[in-house]
């Protein structure tokens, strides 16, 4: 499994104890920054991190803002992605069995880090249930692809 992480300003300290995480759980990942206290964009961060995902170069991306709103947002106007905002562990298991979700957003000024812990690894840990989803799923393909 490889994984990519980004953040901007408001998601550095939250982004940095997720790849301490990664690095617990023998996960292969890239961290893209930033890598400053300094104020910049999440666009800057999160379309680049989403691009990689949906190339095909990553399985998963984790992004994280102060929010999760904006990194959201934009990793969704990625064709192929489908990133989900959560801020909690039964939502990070339902959005990898039902949406097939291959990114989610954080917000460091939302959650603490031992819940962003228990989010990201419940996430990795889970499978696309398909079946019924996948019709729900490929309705949002198709209407990518038109
Ligand atoms: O994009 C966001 C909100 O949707 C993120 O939370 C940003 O981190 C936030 O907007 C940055 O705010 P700041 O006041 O410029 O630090």
């Amino acid at each position: 499994m490889r994984v990519i992480i980004a953040s901007d300003h408001g998601g550095l300290n939250l982004r940095r104890e997720i790849a301490s995480l990664l690095e617990e759980m023998n996960i292969e990942y890239e961290d893209i920054g930033c890598d400053c206290e300094d104020s910049v964009d999440y666009p800057d961060y999160g379309i680049p991190a989403s691009e990689r995902v949906a190339k095909g170069e990553f399985d998963y991306g984790i992004l994280i803002c102060g929010t999760g709103i904006g990194m959201s947002i934009s990793a969704n106007k990625v064709k192929g992605i489908r990133c989900a905002l959560v801020h909690d562990v039964f939502s990070a298991k339902a959005t990898r069995q039902h949406n097939d979700a291959n990114m989610i957003a954080m917000g460091e000024r939302v959650i603490g880090p031992g819940l962003a812990r228990e989010i990201v690894s419940a996430f990795l840990n889970e499978d696309y249930e398909g079946g019924r989803h996948a019709n729900r799923v490929g309705k949002i393909t198709a209407y990518e692809e038109h």
